[in-house]
């Protein structure tokens, strides 16, 4: 279990910090924090506060932000960047870009669970220039070189 802070940004959320749901959940859902509902037209995206703000401070850990199952399949209500990657300096409010892909209009109400945060592990690379790499069995063969089946 790792320790992360986290700081309220909207006073509404004071009550309902993110929260594992189940022993086994890999995913925090986050919240809309609106004023008021907010209508998605079909195929229109906005930026949805949070009201929260996490600082991860260790440069080994990031967090992605991840569409809700249902709410993505049944709803076509997924993330305008697919996924939202949140770096561990980052302090600033953690904001959803929540893009309804169907072709219906879709009303996300204040305070609903809109997507999931999910703290993952990095690993920062120093890169150190060749010339040349050492033969691997694969080579540059990809996109499909080891055929289909
Ligand atoms: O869904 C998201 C994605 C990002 N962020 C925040 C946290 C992240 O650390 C910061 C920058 O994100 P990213 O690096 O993906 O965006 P950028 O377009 O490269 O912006 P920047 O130039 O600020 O890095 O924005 C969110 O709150 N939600
Ligand atoms: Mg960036």
């Amino acid at each position: 279990m790792l320790d992360i802070d986290i700081k309220i940004i909207d006073l509404r959320m004071a009550d309902q910090l993110p929260a594992y749901a189940t022993p086994g959940s890999a995913g925090l859902d986050l919240r809309a924090c609106l004023a008021e509902p907010l209508t998605l037209q079909a195929n229109a995206w906005q930026l949805v506060p949070t009201g929260i703000a996490i600082y991860l401070k260790d440069p080994g850990y990031a967090a992605i932000i991840l569409p809700r199952s249902g709410l993505g399949h049944k709803h076509g209500i997924v993330l305008g960047n697919l996924v939202g990657l949140i770096d561990s300096d980052y302090q600033g409010q953690l904001m959803v870009s929540a893009w309804n892909r169907s072709d219906t209009a879709f009303t996300i109400a204040p305070m609903e669970r809109i997507a999931q945060l999910v703290v993952v592990p990095v690993m920062q690379a120093r890169f150190h220039l060749v010339k040349a790499f050492p033969l691997s069995e694969r080579g540059e063969g990809g996109y499909g070189s080891t055929g289909k089946a």
